[in-house]
């Protein structure tokens, strides 16, 4: 509780932007912020005396002038923290302290969303205020915050010296939270009545948020509510979770008073699940009823997470394509309704409010293999819904489950203990993911986490803090939590790698070997460990055998192909040439009458990338760029204006390749085409979603003939147009031999499949027994068998795997013979 007063004290005295400083640069610091000084009591009392001054001649206005006033005072405030945000960022800019980057999700408020709603909390003092978005209620706590006693919880005034305006909320509380009374009257009352509260509960009053450090630190996630100097903790934390169960009060904030579901909804995507944190720590703060029984609605909330699906004229299509599934005893797959498996209620209803009408082919199949606690490696085109493939069948099992039995006491209270943990390669789709976990865990008690590199890792542990049952994370940066006895693996469950052929390849595989083998985590059968991604190398496949146990094999399409709803354009470009023929093709197509959608540009490098990108904006495209030597804020704030549509053009490296799920691209360009298929393949799934149509055009010339062949393969997988010099080009990569294909122009939408049978059987299980044909072989597919491609993994294919062994079905149309002789070591397996 004492720090909880310091640290009000010092807010106080005038310093709280420093203060804060230092408590985010050492979470260990606070405690040393004591009591304010003379000179700060004076000044105390001189401004508590202007605000008693200020109060009277409010008393005198009438309601109506006293909301104007009100009004007002919230315009200029907002100003104010804007003028301030604006000053910190060029002071960072300037080379002064650099601003810490603290994730989106962990400011103060959802900034990102235009929801800044109210209560918007000092997440300016994290360094990284994103102006224009501060919701009504933003508490001019971001600056020096001076608070004075508050009349009704409506109380601003100006404090001339630093041209920031205060406002006072909470009828008895000194510093009452209130930001929101500052000048929505129906609120006022409300939070004015919390701040109350608080000051009742804890010393500190308002903010609670110091009362306890931990429990200030919440805010920042959460929503500040708090009003003036929380989101370094006050109220904010406390607010918000408050909603639900919060207990005792034990963590400092407002104890049992709970209704404020207000303040809930202005969180964005940080909201109420969270409020299981409140009632302690740990999961088994829950009795088997509570963790599984649905917590109540928040439309705000809802609002916030669900939008519309944003499924294309394809979406049906997926109907169509070919599975393959293959492994001892696979579950049987959904058919055509989420309502035919048992998915835990909660889950349910939360794919009804994400408009999810049925399942995709990967979710038909890979949930009930998921349900049946079946180690699973699945492929599936991008876009094709993976992530809720997963989400939905481990959330449902980890409701279903009830809150396990951690113990924990002592120290172990501020480990975490995820039940399950996801892994992704980009800081962004780690964000992504976090993101859709949220949606589906709605009204539970299951918290879920992301941690990532770039960002303050004092604002992700105080988040970690306030329990996780579910971490998404890059691996280095969940590396760093465990080694910093923040996590513990040790009761993990489920074990995701999603984009899992990067995940293995070399860039990562020895950090994911050593958190999965080196760290406690519970080995297979009592873990069960999913693998997920569009493309999946044979060498890859046996690599993952290390991680994986008795596991089912799911193919939907062809392993590593495209999507046929993407249409692929390959032209000759002459390096030099580049330049010129991106700018046309952009003007072109963001003038393209009312077809207008996002463009996302690739390029090699990240030099390249900062280069491209000042050659369009110097020729007046609206664009911004992404790439690894970016710091993450400015790679978040790229991303975000690119998505709502801001900077229509998004030059971006292979950290945008993967994974990235932004509605309304409808053109992927290869400046640079990648030297790997895989990366070809990911790179234009960022357009052709879910059923929508896409478009893909690459330059190629000279640099680029190392990746004619497969290219060319690919091409013709995905039925699409084959520019006559790649055959050249192929032929020339396989030492002049055929290719197969005989530089046909093209195979046809919709018609035959020709392909050579390079594209034989997936599981490499198969290919290495001589087991039983999947269907796949390349013969089904017409023609090229003959070709110099020819030659499916599935080699000796005349040895039956025995039908107990692996039980194969494939429910496409098209049955396949076994693929001739021959090895494929090639991307797609
Ligand atoms: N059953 C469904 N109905 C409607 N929309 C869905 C369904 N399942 C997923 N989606 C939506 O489809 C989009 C793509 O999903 P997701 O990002 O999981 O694809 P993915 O297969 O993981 O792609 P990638 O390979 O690029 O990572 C998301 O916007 C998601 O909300």
């Amino acid at each position: 509780m004492s720090a909880s007063w310091s640290t009000h004290q010092t807010v106080q005295d005038g310093s709280a932007a420093s203060a804060y400083n230092a408590e985010a640069a050492d979470s260990t610091s606070t405690s040393t912020q004591q009591q304010p000084s003379g000179a700060s009591l004076s000044q105390n009392s001189q401004q508590q005396a202007a605000a008693q001054s200020v109060q009277q001649q409010l008393s005198q206005l009438t309601p109506q002038q006293q909301v104007q006033l009100l009004q007002q005072a919230a315009a200029i405030q907002h100003q104010a923290a804007l003028l301030q945000a604006q000053a910190q960022q060029q002071a960072a800019a300037g080379g002064g302290q650099p601003a810490k980057y603290v994730p989106p999700h962990l400011r103060g408020g959802q900034a990102q969303q235009g929801q800044g709603a109210a209560g918007y909390g000092v997440g300016a003092q994290m360094g990284f205020p994103p102006l224009g978005a501060y919701g009504d209620g933003y508490a001019a706590g971001a600056a020096n915050g001076q608070v004075v006693p508050g009349a009704n919880g409506v109380m601003y005034y100006p404090n001339s010296a630093t041209q920031q305006y205060y406002q006072a909320g909470g009828a008895q509380g000194q510093y009452g939270g209130g930001q929101q009374g500052g000048y929505q009257q129906q609120s006022q009352q409300m939070y004015g009545r919390q701040a109350a509260q608080t000051q009742q509960r804890s010393t500190g009053g308002y903010g609670n948020g110091g009362s306890d450090r931990w429990g200030g630190l919440q805010s920042n996630s959460t929503m500040s509510s708090g009003g003036a100097y929380n989101n370094r903790g006050g109220g904010s934390g406390s607010s918000y979770g408050t909603g639900y169960n919060r207990g005792g009060g034990q963590q400092g904030g407002y104890g049992n008073y709970s209704n404020n579901t207000g303040y809930n909804s202005s969180s964005g995507n940080t909201y109420s699940n969270n409020s299981n944190r409140w009632k302690g720590q740990g999961s088994q703060d829950f009795t088997p009823e509570e963790w599984t029984t649905p917590t109540p609605r928040d439309p705000v909330v809802e609002s916030q997470l669900f939008q519309k699906a944003n499924t294309g004229i394809n979406f049906d299509k997926y109907e169509d394509i070919e599975v393959e599934v293959s492994g001892r005893d696979a579950p049987a797959p959904i058919v055509s309704s989420f309502k035919e498996c048992d998915i835990h209620e909660i889950v349910r209803s939360n794919i009804e409010l994400a408009s999810y009408d049925r399942p995709t082919p990967v979710q038909k199949n890979a949930i009930p293999i998921v349900l049946a606690q079946r180690d699973l490696m699945a492929c599936a085109q991008t876009g094709s819904g993976k992530t809720a493939a997963f989400l939905v069948p481990i959330l449902s099992q980890m409701f279903a489950a009830g809150p396990p039995n951690i113990p924990q006491g002592g120290y172990r209270r501020r480990v975490q203990y995820p039940l399950a943990v996801i892994l992704a390669p980009t800081r962004e789709l780690a964000i992504q993911i976090h993101d859709e976990s949220l949606k589906f865990s709605y009204r539970s008690r299951v918290r879920p986490c992301v941690v990532y590199g770039g960002a303050d890792i004092g604002s992700q542990i105080r988040d970690l803090e306030r329990g996780c049952h579910m971490v998404v994370a890059t691996p280095g940066r969940l590396k760093d939590m465990v080694d910093r006895g923040k996590v513990s693996l040790e009761h993990v469950k489920y074990l995701v790698l999603d984009e899992a052929d990067r995940m293995l390849d070399m860039g990562f595989e020895p950090q994911i070997r050593e958190l999965v083998e080196q760290n406690n985590m519970p080995q297979p059968p009592m873990r069960q460990t999913l693998m997920f991604s569009a493309t999946f190398p044979k060498d890859i496949q046996v690599l993952a055998q290390d991680f994986l146990n008795d596991y089912v094999f799911l193919a939907v399409g062809k392993v590593g192909s495209t999507s046929e709803n993407i249409t692929q354009q390959v032209l000759w470009v002459p390096e030099e040439q580049k330049l010129d023929y991106l700018l046309d093709l952009l003007s072109t197509s963001l003038n393209n009458g009312d077809k207008k959608g996002l463009i996302l540009v690739f390029v090699e490098t990240k030099k390249g990338a900062d280069i491209l990108n000042y050659n369009l904006q110097r020729n007046r495209f609206n664009a911004t760029c992404i790439h690894g030597d970016r710091n993450q804020r400015d790679r978040e704030d790229a991303l975000a204006s690119f998505r709502s549509g801001e900077t229509p053009v998004l030059v971006a490296t292979a950290v945008a390749a993967r994974g990235l799920d932004i509605p309304n691209v409808t053109l992927v360009i290869n400046y640079d085409l990648p030297n790997d298929i895989a990366e070809y393949v990911h790179r234009i799934g960022r357009t052709g979603r879910v059923g929508n149509l896409g478009q893909a055009t690459s330059f190629f010339n000279d640099k680029n003939k190392n990746l004619a062949k497969d290219l060319l393969t690919l091409l013709h997988e995905s039925n699409q147009e084959v520019p006559s010099f790649l055959d050249a080009y192929a032929r020339e990569f396989m030492g002049g031999k055929s290719t197969g294909y005989g530089g046909r122009p093209s195979y046809g939408r919709g018609g035959s499949r020709g392909r050579g049978s390079n594209f034989g059987g997936r599981d490499y299980r198969q290919f290495n027994q001589g087991g039983q044909s999947s269907g796949y072989g390349g013969s089904a597919y017409g023609s090229g068998a003959s070709g110099a491609a020819g030659g499916g993994y599935r080699g000796g294919s005349t040895q039956s795997q025995s039908a107990s062994s692996y039980s194969n079905y494939r429910s496409s149309a098209t049955n396949g013979t076994p693929a001739g002789g021959g090895s494929n070591d090639q991307w797609w397996g």
